[in-house]
């Protein structure tokens, strides 16, 4: 069944030197308890397509095309009072990029944790019984909750924003970056504790990140963004297997693995400016195929099997 399906976003940003063209006809679809990642370098667009599946954008973005359709219902078209009482952490909730760094000092977990459950009416006793049981869920005692976040290690404030993201048993987790900041141990910790989490509440997740390695360990699917436009989209076996753009596979061949000892290389060049992007396809600066119609045309999305699609001109027939 069908979760989400994105449909042609588009997303610009105004600034005082121009219009940032963040998200140009991105679409994608999730199934219920399925991951997608979605990676590409800084810059790209991940966070800012994670804030439209969110409506948490920021007030000098400008929604200016598409549809996120959430069980149906096209969430870009409802309220915001809509949106916050059915949606909002209550069948989707996000853990944004650094969002361990943004509890609020002076507050009490508890106080934090059930902030948006009494918003929604919840009663304070049921509320505090609810966050207690998030935080047992997450690994932690319910002890956390009389703690202030100056008492807690990363791993423990991550483990908390998880417990807030997961409380209100939402259906989706958009998770931006949720283990950049913590050391290798910490890190593969919070992978597990996503995975159980993602079975035992049968939760789908977006998870964002620019590295493909720990996307591998969770992903059904991988969409792949360079400069604000979908590069590739498909299951995660045939992104890793045999990605098709040249993009995903100079992406690829920047991963080390443990496995086999290949020669590491980069992608030259860095991710354009939105502002004034390259003409034709965003990536042909860097592209080391590029060709003639490259520079002209923008490429179209090919579809090749089972769903897999690439915006290459290297795979237009005809
Ligand atoms: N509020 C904003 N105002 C103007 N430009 C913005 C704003 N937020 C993001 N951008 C620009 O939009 C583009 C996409 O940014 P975004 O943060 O979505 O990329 P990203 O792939 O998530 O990068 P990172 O991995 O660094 O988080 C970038 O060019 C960025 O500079």
């Amino acid at each position: 069944m069908v979760l989400l399906n994105v449909k042609n976003v588009r997303l610009n940003y105004i600034t005082t030197r121009g219009i940032v063209k963040a998200l140009d006809n991105v679409s994608f679809s999730l199934d219920e308890g399925e991951t997608i990642a979605i990676v590409g370098e800084t810059g790209s667009g991940k966070s800012t397509l994670a804030k439209v599946i969110t409506r948490s954008w920021e007030e000098n973005a400008r929604v200016i095309g598409g549809e996120v359709i959430f069980e149906g219902v096209n969430i870009l078209g409802l309220s915001e009072e809509e949106f916050r009482r059915s949606y909002r952490w209550v069948k989707i909730a996000m853990v944004p990029q650094g969002s361990m760094n943004s509890l609020n000092p002076v507050l009490r977990v508890v106080d934090q944790m059930i902030e948006p459950l009494l918003l929604r009416g919840i009663p304070r006793i049921d509320a505090i019984k609810i966050a207690g049981d998030a935080l047992e869920s997450v690994g932690l005692s319910k002890d956390v909750l009389t703690k202030y976040p100056h008492q807690l290690s990363g791993g423990m404030k991550q483990r908390v924003i998880i417990a807030m993201a997961i409380q209100s048993r939402p259906k989706l987790v958009v998770l931006d970056e949720p283990t950049s900041a913590l050391d290798v141990m910490t890190q593969a910790n919070i992978m597990n504790l996503l995975k159980r989490l993602r079975s035992k509440f049968k939760l789908s997740y977006i998870f964002i990140t620019h590295d493909l390695a720990l996307a591998s360990e969770l992903a059904d699917k991988v969409l792949v963004l360079y400069a604000g436009k979908v590069a590739e989209f498909g299951s995660a076996d045939v992104i890793y297997s045999e990605p098709k753009h040249p993009y995903t596979q100079g992406l690829m061949s920047s991963v080390p693995t443990l496995r086999e000892d290949k020669k590491l290389s980069f992608i030259p060049g860095e991710v354009p400016s939105l502002i004034n992007p390259p003409s034709g396809c965003r990536f042909h600066p860097r592209c080391p195929f590029a060709m003639d119609i490259c520079r002209r045309e923008e490429p179209p999305l090919v579809t090749l099997e089972n769903g897999h699609v690439v915006a290459c001109w290297l795979y237009v027939k005809g």
